[in-house]
């Protein structure tokens, strides 16, 4: 693995995560917020310090795209303006690895909200099925705030969220009956997509809670629609 002081954290991060992913919602403490289609969004009512640290779960099922694929292109900082709405300016800090980086972004301002702005790790690995052999690979993408020599400190300007965030991916593939080649059409990709946000400063939970409701779900569809126009007619990433 490579010798750099982050890894340690990024592997137990990760691992942590898909675990966490892979609960789903069970346990009824998931209380259901919003629902498109196969899209069903949860969260739990938190607070810390007085601030609402809502997690948030949501679960979704894609057709016609693979883990790997959903995945790379939310690791992907090259695309991530062409469907992160609320995203003003992005920097890779460092390139720890070609599935490693340091980001920040800066996030448009959310009235009533300061603006804020966002420093993560953000790692993106397959990771084998281990209770299912016959089944495709795991995929989890992961991003967890960090610090970082070279990420200006905002001397009062901008509020830094803290924030933990997985997109944990699973392929299904239902092959033709007639054994002909497996097009897209056979593909299913079961997604978790867990985040936890610290705003950072206060922001009034009820504008705070209005805020995740209105953004979370028109991220989660347009993220999924996005990836799904991208890989349309492109050969198949397993
Ligand atoms: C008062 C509002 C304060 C919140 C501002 C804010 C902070 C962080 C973030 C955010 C959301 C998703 C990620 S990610 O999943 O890692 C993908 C890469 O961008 C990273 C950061 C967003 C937003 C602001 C809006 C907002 C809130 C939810 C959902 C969508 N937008």
């Amino acid at each position: 693995a490579p010798a750099h002081p982050l890894w340690p954290e990024i592997e137990r991060v990760t691992l942590e995560q898909l675990q966490y992913a892979r609960l789903g919602v069970e346990g009824g403490v998931w209380q259901l917020f919003a629902e498109d289609g196969e899209m069903k969004m949860y969260k739990r009512e938190e607070e810390v310090d007085g601030l609402a640290v809502d997690p948030l779960k949501a679960v979704h099922t894609v057709k016609g795209v693979t883990g790997r694929e959903m995945t790379h292109y939310f690791f992907s900082p090259d695309v991530r303006f062409e469907w992160e709405t609320t995203l003003e300016q992005m920097k890779v800090l460092e390139t720890i690895a070609d599935d490693t980086l340091v980001i920040l972004q800066i996030h448009k301002r959310v009235w009533p909200a300061s603006q804020r702005d966002a420093l993560f790790w953000s790692h993106v690995r397959r990771v084998p099925n281990d209770t299912d052999r016959d089944a495709q690979d795991i995929w989890i993408a992961c991003n967890h705030s960090t610090e970082h020599h070279e990420a200006p400190s905002n001397e009062g300007k901008m509020v830094r969220v803290s924030l933990t965030v997985c997109l944990v991916c699973q392929t299904s593939i239902e092959p033709p009956a007639d054994g002909g080649p497996v097009t897209r059409d056979h593909l299913t990709c079961k997604i978790t997509y867990c985040s936890v946000v610290n705003p950072g400063g206060w922001v009034p939970t009820s504008a705070l809670r209005a805020v995740y409701k209105r953004e979370y779900p028109k991220f989660l569809k347009r993220f999924t629609q996005y990836v799904k126009d991208r890989c349309d007619k492109q050969p198949i990433l397993f």
